[in-house]
């Protein structure tokens, strides 16, 4: 990749123009917005989906092309994929792992749908990986025939990338291919890449959901025909679930209201349809509360009259992490690659110390530390970095972490962001187990090439992208942690799949409990974290869940 083509950057500012101006818009007709008012366009179809992030797009493609003559309304409240930004494209890793399926599984027998056989066979279908001559191993956890396309860098990888690994050897660290059978070790990220820019779901399933459209005309003589296709609608935000109000008891989705084009409207579901949420692991917890699904207090603070108690925004999961970043006195670094190339997998040490040869090659990892070459002055929004030096960025991810957050409403207006509490490292083991991570990062850069043919020095731990503390000695380990600590985007669990009776949202078959008709198919369902990148299981997940909604849709049609 080249420097950034200022006609992309310019088009980005444009864009966010248009973001605020559409935002300002929303906010001033939802101050005016009447829950009562009349409606006047009646819109209906099998299928609603909320949201077309990875979720969303994986659902409208599969269940399209999965149940004959239906037709989707996706409903999404950010631009279309054509509008997306230049950082969005760059490509970076595609990561997911097997062990926690089984625990899913393990809530029931009726869990058994998510055990690994059931995932992997998901994982499979969804990958098209291009790796050349993949061995019989390789085979065994990799799909070749799905939409979603996965590589191995395409331009192999720069020399001090392969110092990083060399020098992880050097401390025992064993080599590996983690996307196979096990993770521990360090090796080579591949990539969710097409022609060197990231793929996204949107490229694969969505665009292969808008390719088939049909027409049955209606049977009788005047009767209606039905179009057959997956209508997208961009900047359609979502508020809230429409319930028939006939059957109040029953709690049955029958519809959305959402905002688009300056108006409210309605869209309606067949009497054999369904609703699913797939806006992410903050947002479809959102909608549940403004529609009344969710815990009593923070719903009847709020004035929203609650249909149904439930925990949701309960269980907020996510990885905290730590950017850590080192200087290359040799000028060998010329881009940014745009994405981790290397990673190493590991188990921390409990009590924050280095870990030991056992750790290292202890298979129940606990911590991912992605690395990529970085080359500041050539990106945007680094400039305030006066050095023109490599760096080599360093994040090392708590992959499976015991704090636990939540979120709640702030308010019953629906643009208004919910308030989230991560409570990062609230337990002290996770705050150990970064600072065990931070020091094998220290241990590594200190080898052989790095610290001899690479003069890698440590800058420090990132504050807000850019400005690096100046060094290790000024700041203790765990002011570190705790001060610079952040999110690594994977926000999950808030409607998670498990019993009622163990705080559950959603059941095995991801329906919201208490509700007809209403389903969940995001990161909020996961009951724990994945240990990897978020992408590829809830992308899994939604492949799963496709298949169950057809089976439902194939027994409902057959009553
Ligand atoms: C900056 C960043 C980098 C990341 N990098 C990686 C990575 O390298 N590898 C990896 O595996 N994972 C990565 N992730 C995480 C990954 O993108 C998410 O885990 C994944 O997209 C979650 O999928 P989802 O379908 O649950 O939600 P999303 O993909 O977030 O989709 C939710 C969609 O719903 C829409 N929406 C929300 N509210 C409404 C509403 N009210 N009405 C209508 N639409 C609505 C949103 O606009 C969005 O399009 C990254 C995330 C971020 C933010």
């Amino acid at each position: 990749m080249s420097q950034r083509d200022p006609c992309i950057i310019e088009k980005n500012q444009e864009d966010l123009k248009n973001d605020a101006k559409i935002r300002e818009l929303w906010m001033k007709s939802i101050c005016d917005y009447d829950k009562h008012a009349k409606f006047k366009i009646k819109e209906t179809y099998d299928f609603i989906i909320v949201g077309a992030g990875t979720a969303g797009c994986v659902l409208a493609r599969e269940l399209i092309y999965g149940i004959p003559n239906i037709n989707i309304l996706v409903l999404e409240a950010g631009g279309p994929n054509v509008h997306s930004n230049g950082l969005i494209s760059m490509p970076c890793t595609w990561w997911g792992r097997a062990k926690q399926y089984n625990d899913w599984a393990a809530q029931g027998p009726e869990y058994k749908i998510w055990d690994w056989d059931h995932c992997l066979e998901a994982f499979k279908a969804l990958e098209n990986n291009s790796r050349k001559n993949p061995d019989e191993k390789f085979k065994q956890f990799h799909g070749f025939n799905g939409l979603h396309n996965v590589q191995d860098p395409k331009n192999g990888m720069y020399d001090i990338m392969s110092g990083l690994i060399d020098a992880a050897k050097t401390l025992g660290i064993p080599y590996n291919d983690f996307n196979g059978e096990n993770q521990n070790g360090v090796g080579k990220y591949q990539f969710t890449n097409e022609n060197g820019k990231r793929c996204s779901l949107a490229d694969g399933f969505l665009s292969d959901a808008l390719k088939k459209v049909e027409f049955h005309p209606g049977s009788e003589p005047n009767g209606f025909g039905k179009v057959v296709a997956v209508d997208v609608r961009s900047y359609a935000h979502v508020l809230d679930i429409i319930w028939d109000e006939e059957n109040k008891k029953e709690n049955i989705a029958i519809g959305v209201r959402y905002f688009c084009n300056g108006t409210v409207r309605e869209a309606f579901i067949a009497p054999k349809g369904e609703v699913i949420l797939c806006g992410g692991g903050i947002n479809s917890p959102q909608i549940l509360m403004l529609s009344g699904v969710g815990p009593k207090e923070n719903l009847e603070a709020n004035n929203i009259k609650v249909r149904k108690e439930l925990p949701v925004g309960r269980n907020l999961l996510d990885h905290p992490s730590c950017l850590f970043a080192a200087k290359s006195t040799i000028d060998k670094i010329h881009h940014w690659s745009g994405g981790s190339e290397v990673g190493i997998i590991h188990k921390a040490n409990i009590e924050g110390k280095i870990p030991c040869k056992e750790e290292l090659f202890d298979e129940n990892t606990d911590i991912q530390i992605c690395a990529m070459p970085l080359r500041p002055s050539l990106i945007e929004g680094l400039s305030n970095i006066d050095d023109n030096f490599g760096r080599i960025i360093l994040l090392p991810i708590l992959n499976i972490p015991s704090s636990v957050g939540y979120l709640e409403l702030n308010s019953n207006n629906p643009f208004d962001q919910p308030r989230i509490h991560l409570n990062f490292f609230e337990k002290s083991d996770d705050l150990y187990r970064m600072i065990s991570s931070l020091k094998l990062v220290r241990e590594i850069l200190k080898q052989p090439p790095l610290s001899t043919v690479y003069n890698v020095k440590e800058i420090g731990i990132n504050d807000e992208f850019g400005q690096w503390s100046t060094n290790g000695d000024d700041i203790s380990d765990e002011e570190f942690v705790l001060e610079r600590g952040t999110t690594t985007f994977h926000l999950s669990g808030t409607t998670k799949m498990a019993p009622e009776s163990k705080d559950g949202v959603v059941n095995h078959r991801l329906q919201v409990y208490g509700t007809k008709n209403l389903r969940v198919v995001d990161t909020s369902i996961f009951l724990y974290i994945p240990t990897g990148n978020t992408n590829a299981p809830i992308a899994m997940v939604a492949w799963r869940a496709s298949q169950l909604i057809v089976e439902d849709y194939t027994r409902k049609n057959s009553l």
